[in-house]
């Protein structure tokens, strides 16, 4: 909302209408009671106490306060609509967006870019939802007592959007509450158990951790309910499968990929009564490795009714045209730039020389107190991460290492301790790229440069979530001088001061890109071993195999000694 424009609307008020405004902050019961004497003075009351409300709101960056309802609810700022339109909306607040204009200013002020038919507006308030979609109760008060009384600009206009039943692409940036901005609609939709129909909502998402954070989020927001929510997981299958429990039992299902087409193939769910489909991170779930995937869930999901909502803090081109082949008549919906980072976060690059200047500076930044715990760094490789975790242990920081090598529980363990503080330092790979959020995380490194521009953004977006400010830093070396050149561009769209070198660089081009996604960087390897002392070694170990390999030669021509104690003989 353009505040400035609400101020000046409220100054206008004060002159023509003072008394009435007075009364209304001193005592509003009894200043509406007053004023009820004439149908003209109550609707300039309630006038004023709305704009009030909305200055307040937009005022309170920090949203750390709570608002109560406004009372009498007959109040429309737009000065052409039919006050006695819907009746029933007389129970429930005034939406703070009621017209084409209201909606041009919000929208213009948080950077939404909507397009489609028969756009809805987008809400003002969590409360809107009571007039304009007579919102549960119950899904209000669980919002509340997560304090979150102000909807985030991706919420405005998805939830909306999605409650009139259309389909939606949407993109915002990282951290701004895209998991709110189905899971409302969602849990608003089903509401409550339906008994033997099975899943009528599906939520897909590219990774285990992911599909148990919305799990927790979903569960949260349906409290109070009798709605069942069930994640796929090794233990859920199973049960599935052996017909311990009945799929007909829950409502929404949480899945990744995989695990949900082994469950659709070997006949243990199926997808034909579910009638809300998300693709959380659905570039990712289009791309390949996961396409083929996705591809059969679609399928699976067989309703003609078929909601399908795709979100995502990136959404390249191809992927929407591909998306495009899927839905009916979306609603697209863009917060702030497609392919750009959050604002929250302060981006900046470094340049290393060689691998061994990359381990040289994040010494340097822990010299400098610069490696702010909670602080995650990313890096290309499994056997990248766990060398630089080996390095790192004996640094005194309190450092550990995720990756696709660890088991469930143990990647589970890792996550709580990163979460309850006893690990400052998180390592890993892109495993932990998409989605995750971990609260508060004051800086991302990227010892490695990400392989897309895409990538990029997902893992610096694990810091500045939820309007916090978080820092981000992208080591690069000779090695990456053409995928560097995405990482600029990710900050040019972002509005980060950039040096002239960079503002001069080529642009990366289609081929380039492709190849880099196509293939990491070949890296040396991540070691303070000094050269010589690894030369050493490795003509040591070319010594002892040379040695084995003749024992062996021998004993093969004399079996007398043992291959063995032979072997010992000779490398002592
Ligand atoms: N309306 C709101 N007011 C305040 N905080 C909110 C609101 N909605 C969501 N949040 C908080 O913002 C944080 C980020 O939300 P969420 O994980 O849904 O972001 P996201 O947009 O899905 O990010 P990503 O693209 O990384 O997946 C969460 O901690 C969530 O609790």
């Amino acid at each position: 909302m353009d505040i400035f424009r609400l101020l000046s609307r409220g100054a206008n008020i004060q002159k023509n209408g003072k008394h009435a405004s007075d009364m209304a902050l001193v005592n509003p019961d009894q200043a509406a009671k007053r004023a009820q004497t004439t149908n003209k003075s109550t609707d300039k009351i309630n006038r004023d106490r709305k704009i009030e409300s909305v200055v307040e709101r937009e005022l309170n960056f920090f949203k750390n306060k709570t608002y109560a309802k406004p009372q009498d609810a007959e109040e429309n700022l737009d000065e052409d609509k039919d006050n006695s339109e819907d009746e029933e909306n007389q129970e429930y607040p005034p939406p703070l967006i009621t017209n084409n204009e209201d909606a041009r200013v919000y929208r213009k002020h948080h950077h939404c870019k909507v397009s489609g038919d028969d756009i809805p507006l987008p809400i003002g308030s969590f409360e809107d939802l009571l007039s304009r979609f007579q919102l549960h109760k119950h899904l209000l008060d669980n919002l509340n007592k997560q304090n979150f009384t102000d909807p985030t600009p991706i919420q405005a206009e998805a939830i909306p959007a999605l409650l009139n039943g259309r389909d939606v692409i949407a993109c915002a940036p990282t951290g701004s509450g895209k998991t709110l901005a189905y899971g409302i609609p969602l849990v608003q939709a089903l509401h409550e158990h339906k008994k033997n129909v099975g899943f009528r909502g599906l939520i897909l998402a590219p990774t285990r951790e992911l599909a148990a954070q919305i799990y927790d989020e979903v569960i949260k927001l349906s409290r109070g309910r009798d709605l069942q929510v069930c994640i796929l997981n090794k233990s859920t299958a199973t049960k599935f499968r052996n017909k311990v429990v009945s799929p007909q039992k829950y409502d929404i299902l949480i899945s990744t990929p995989l695990r949900l087409v082994e469950s659709i193939k070997d006949g243990s769910i199926e997808l034909n009564n579910v009638h809300h489909l998300i693709l959380d991170e659905a570039d990712k779930l289009f791309e390949q490795g996961f396409l083929e995937q996705t591809d059969d869930i679609l399928a699976a999901c067989s309703n003609k009714q078929l909601q399908r909502a795709l979100f995502s803090a990136t959404l390249p081109s191809g992927v929407e045209t591909m998306a495009h082949t899927i839905m009916h008549a979306p609603i697209r919906v863009i917060i702030g730039h497609k392919e750009g980072a959050s604002i929250n976060i302060d981006q900046q690059i470094v340049y290393t020389g060689s691998e061994e200047g990359k381990l040289i500076a994040i010494r340097q930044m822990v010299q400098a107190g610069q490696i702010v715990p909670p602080t995650i760094i990313f890096l290309q490789s499994i056997t990248r991460a766990k060398a630089l975790f080996h390095e790192l242990i004996y640094d005194g920081l309190n450092v550990d290492v995720i990756h696709g090598e660890k088991t469930g529980p143990q990647r589970n363990k890792v996550i709580e301790r990163f979460k309850n503080g006893d690990i400052w330092v998180l390592i890993c790979t892109d495993v932990l790229s998409r989605g995750i959020d971990f609260k508060g995380v004051n800086l991302v490194i990227n010892y490695d440069v990400p392989q897309s521009a895409q990538a990029y953004v997902h893992r610096i977006g694990r810091t500045g979530r939820a309007g916090r400010k978080g820092r981000a830093v992208t080591f690069f070396t000779k090695e990456d001088k053409d995928s560097i050149k995405s990482v600029v561009n990710v900050m040019k769209q972002s509005g980060c001061d950039i040096a002239e070198w960079m503002s001069k660089m080529t642009k990366i081009t289609k081929n380039e890109k492709k190849a880099i996604k196509r293939r990491p960087a070949d890296r040396s390897e991540i070691s303070t071993v000094p050269h010589l002392m690894k030369n050493k070694r490795k003509l040591r170990n070319e010594m002892i195999e040379a040695s084995k390999k003749r024992v062996r030669a021998e004993a093969s021509g004399s079996n007398n000694v043992p291959i063995k104690e032979k072997a010992s003989t000779e490398t002592e």
